[in-house]
């Protein structure tokens, strides 16, 4: 397979950069409350909204709720698609989120009692809920099998991510990607997505088709990013670059 190249910088005055959470700004962790969010991360976002006024997004697979309580004061300026873009706050629009449904409170109540009685790890979400079998790797097929059947029971939505399964609300990051640029703030810009997991391929795509790029947060897979960062590090030291350019042209 053909590596892709590392990203250019982009042009600050006229780029919009979406950024995922897990597995590209803070290293992946045994378990989803493991994680380290290093403190380079809260800096880098204020630097970047600073200097990117409207124009610095966080889209993940992790609830808004989530994302606040990691990176508590850190996200005043910045836009958040959460649950895979099914909940979305900018800080001129607020926060908008649908209701959890009755089919929803079914599906996690199944998924709850099936990780309990397999070992697997449950993690309840405001708008979805994900199993997580990183500690029994055997468990992945069964699981993915059992998430799929109760998705489909209770017209949900399935999605693998990395040692995952996932049941939850529609929504996919690239529909959020489309969304956020028609905000005010965001409207004209050059999109910039930076992931390492599957779904961040329709926010790959979705930059792409509004004339920006993806970059690919992992070691070279079939992708439809255009570009590709070796891991977090590197990652943390692009954003670091952007922000002092975007700085000077402020
Ligand atoms: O879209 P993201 O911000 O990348 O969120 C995707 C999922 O991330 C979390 O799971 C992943 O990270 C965990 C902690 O490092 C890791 O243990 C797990 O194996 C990964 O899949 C989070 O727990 C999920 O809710 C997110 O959907």
């Amino acid at each position: 397979m053909t590596d892709l190249l590392p990203p250019p910088l982009p042009d600050p005055a006229t780029a919009s950069l979406f950024l995922d959470f897990d597995g590209t700004l803070v290293e992946l962790a045994a378990t989803p409350d493991g994680i380290v969010v290093e403190e380079v991360v809260g800096t880098l976002l204020a630097r970047l909204s600073a200097a990117m006024p409207g124009r610095v997004a966080l889209v993940s697979g992790r609830s808004i709720a989530q994302l606040d309580g990691f990176l508590s004061g850190c996200l005043h300026q910045v836009a958040v698609a959460g649950s895979h873009g099914a909940e979305r706050r900018t800080p001129a629009q607020g926060h908008v989120r649908p209701d959890r449904s009755e089919a929803l409170e079914h599906a996690a109540a199944e998924l709850a009692a099936y990780a309990d009685l397999e070992g697997l790890l449950f993690e309840a979400k405001t708008l979805g809920v994900t199993l997580h079998f990183r500690a029994h790797p055997e468990r992945e097929a069964d699981a993915v099998a059992m998430a799929e059947r109760v998705a489909a029971q209770y017209g949900l939505h399935a999605n693998r991510g990395k040692m995952m399964v996932e049941v939850r609300l529609p929504g996919d990051k690239g529909a959020a990607v489309h969304a956020l640029l028609e905000t005010p703030a965001m409207a004209g810009t050059i999109p910039w997505f930076l992931g390492d997991d599957l779904t961040d391929e329709d926010g790959f795509a979705a930059a792409a088709e509004r004339g920006g790029a993806g970059v690919l947060v992992d070691p070279p897979r079939a992708t439809r990013a255009s570009y590709r960062l070796d891991g977090v590090p590197a990652v943390h030291a692009w954003l670091a670059r952007l922000a002092d350019a975007a700085e000077q042209a402020a």
